[in-house]
């Protein structure tokens, strides 16, 4: 007895009628989901439920927690370098001066900043300071009584502080690294007065970049037998009796006493050697 039923031609997944035989027991495949497109992203499934960047953009939803990430941050540094860049590019011949914040005024070392600020701008140069109070605000109070241009690059601290009252172009900098650069690229010399870790800081950063070759003819002097010789003297007696550094990398300090003094050797700064540690570093 025969068992055959009629046959119905069952559709393909295009909904075309597929013809009897093995087809007919294929499993039916599912309609293709529709795509979205995202820029030059093709998403289905899962992933087509990512919000759109205009709506992730326009819905303030979350905005505090996207601030707080990387990506955000990295655009944050950058205008940091932008508004730096921008404001300091026709600055013209500048220094930049450091030492401590916690110079008290009526000092001789404060009154040594007012002197270094003061040379500078009848010289014709520019001051660059941290912008804060003690050594910086001397200096740019130097700058101001001797008709100069005085800039001071502040820098956000835990507690609330605010540029001192001589800063004529101030910057605020959120990072420390962004406003280092802005002391090298926009400054011909480091004059160094007494401080303390800032100002260390300061100094070594600025004697490595010209050790390593990173800017070239850039004097560095320190106003301060007394204060700083301790420091050259364990420099000379420890590192370089070690091996640790080279003699040749005194070569990049001058040490002297006189504000005058101090301006005229960073304005007219003997040349570096050409090879300041035999060092042939990458760039
Ligand atoms: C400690 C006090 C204030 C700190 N305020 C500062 N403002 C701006 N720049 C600063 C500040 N502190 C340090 N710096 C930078 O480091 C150098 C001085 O540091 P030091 O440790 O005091 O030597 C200076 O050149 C700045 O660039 C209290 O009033």
């Amino acid at each position: 007895m025969s068992t055959s039923q009629p046959q119905v031609p069952s559709p393909d997944a295009n909904g075309k009628a597929m013809s009897n035989g093995s087809a007919a027991s294929a499993p039916a495949v599912a309609a293709e989901p529709p795509a979205k497109h995202k820029g030059p992203l093709e998403l289905r499934r899962k992933q087509a439920a990512m919000p759109m960047s205009d709506q992730r953009l326009l819905d303030t939803r979350g905005a505090d927690h996207f601030i707080h990430t990387d990506p955000w941050r990295v655009l944050r540094i950058q205008s940091e370098f932008v508004e730096g860049f921008g404001a300091l590019a026709e600055l013209g011949p500048a220094v930049s001066v450091f030492g401590s914040a916690r110079t008290k005024p009526g000092t001789g070392y404060y009154d040594m900043g007012v002197q270094v600020g003061r040379h500078l701008a009848e010289a014709g140069v520019a001051v660059i300071t941290g912008g804060g109070p003690g050594s910086m605000e001397a200096a740019n109070r130097g700058a101001v009584e001797g008709n100069g241009v005085s800039v001071g690059l502040g820098i956000e601290l835990p507690f609330e502080q605010g540029l001192n009252r001589w800063v004529d172009l101030g910057i605020n900098f959120r990072y420390f690294f962004a406003r280092k650069t802005m002391f090298v690229k926009y400054a011909q010399g480091f004059i160094v007065l007494p401080g303390g870790l800032g100002t260390l800081d300061e100094l070594f950063e600025a004697m490595v970049l010209v050790q390593t070759r990173k800017v070239t003819s850039f004097p560095i002097v320190l106003l301060g037998v007394d204060f700083w010789s301790p420091m050259i003297e364990w420099i000379k007696g420890t590192l370089v009796a070690e091996g640790m550094v080279s003699a040749k990398d005194l070569d990049l300090i001058q040490l002297v006493d006189d504000p005058a003094d101090a301006v005229h050797r960073v304005l007219h700064g003997i040349p570096r050697p050409p090879s300041t540690n035999g060092d042939q570093r990458p760039e």
